[in-house]
């Protein structure tokens, strides 16, 4: 089953209630919180305070999405905050093993994000100590930029690893989703799909939800 994880990026934050209970009415999985700290990209978005109070007003599964540098000084804070789920990037951590180590010890899931440049072979020893892995389809840093298509063969290659290993790992994909790619992008292997313009910047909401289930079903 293909889970939707819509990105509040893309929300309106002086309604982020509202728009918070039409996705999750809509049927969606997750909830993708895209936190950044104008450092390891060139945006700042928002923090565990944040997510805490998001988590107080949903029952979706918080997908959190940490582009931060160094993100060990932060995990506590967003286990607190109430994530589910705690990707960071590859690019961001000095020591990935221990990193990884340390989200699992708060018996939170672990995702591990690989920014469009960076190769899978980064992955080849640790790939069997995580949940997720997420795939960026764009260069992190802002929501509505375009799909790059080179990551369709990087989800096939990761999906044939994953396999080959006989993982239960799943991967998620983040960038440029929309309605017209995304069976690509599924048929590619993937099976959590980011979508944040897409979803939260439609003028329909539950309608662009409905399309979106209608082309991964
Ligand atoms: O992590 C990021 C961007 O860095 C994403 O989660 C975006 O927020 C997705 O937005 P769309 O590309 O779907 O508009
Ligand atoms: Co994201």
């Amino acid at each position: 089953m293909v889970k939707l994880s819509p990105s509040i990026l893309s929300a309106n934050f002086a309604n982020l209630k509202e728009d918070i209970e039409k996705v999750e009415k809509a049927g969606v999985d997750m909830l993708h919180i895209d936190v950044m700290d104008g450092q390891f990209v060139p945006n700042i978005s928002i923090g565990p305070v944040v997510l805490k109070s998001v988590s107080k007003i949903t029952n979706l599964i918080l997908d959190v999405h940490l582009m931060i540098d160094e993100p060990d000084r932060y995990i506590k804070e967003f286990v607190d905050g109430g994530a589910n789920i705690i990707t960071v990037h590859l690019e961001a951590c000095t020591h990935i093993h221990r990193t990884i180590q340390l989200i699992k010890s708060y018996g939170v899931k672990v995702g591990v994000s690989l920014n469009p440049g960076t190769p899978l072979n980064h992955l080849e020893y640790i790939l069997d100590d995580v949940d997720m892995v997420l795939l960026m389809s764009v260069n992190p840093g802002f929501g509505g930029q375009k799909f790059i298509p080179a990551i369709k063969d990087k989800i096939r290659e990761l999906k044939k690893m994953i396999d080959a290993r006989g993982l239960n790992i799943d991967i998620e994909v983040d960038g440029g989703i929309k309605v017209d790619n995304v069976k690509e992008v599924v048929e590619a292997g993937a099976n959590v799909i980011v979508a944040g313009s897409a979803i939260f910047g439609a003028d329909n909401v539950e309608e662009s939800v409905r399309s979106f289930r209608e082309e991964i079903k």
